[in-house]
């Protein structure tokens, strides 16, 4: 897969689909809550598995009853490039499954 940096307008146009995701400077970051502490600590493993498939890996933290993320690409530079979107709608497709909003 690419590892260019993407462009501002393909940056745009990628968070168009996303809802909840944003560009914070040079990262694609989202939150989400979730009904309990143990919910979002289940979310953040899956969310690890996926990672370690992808062999993609965003900053992900677990707070009370939310988990964070934000990631760009190490090996573009620090840019947000392809996989980081890619790795954003693996998540979004099983979040909801969590209870995650
Ligand atoms: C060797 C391995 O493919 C690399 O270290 C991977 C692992 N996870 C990664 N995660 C992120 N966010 N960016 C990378 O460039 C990256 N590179």
């Amino acid at each position: 897969m690419a590892v260019e940096p993407l462009s501002q307008k393909e940056i745009e146009d990628r968070l168009a689909e996303l809802p909840g995701w944003s560009l914070d400077g040079d990262r694609l970051t989202r939150s989400y809550r979730l009904g309990s502490h143990f919910a979002a600590a289940a979310l953040v493993v899956h969310i690890a598995g996926i990672q370690d498939e992808l062999d993609h890996h965003s900053d992900l933290s677990l707070g009370y009853h939310t988990v964070s993320l934000s990631v760009n690409t190490h090996s573009a530079g620090g840019a947000v490039t392809e996989k980081d979107f890619s790795l954003a709608r693996r998540v979004e497709d099983i979040a909801p499954g969590h209870g995650a909003h």
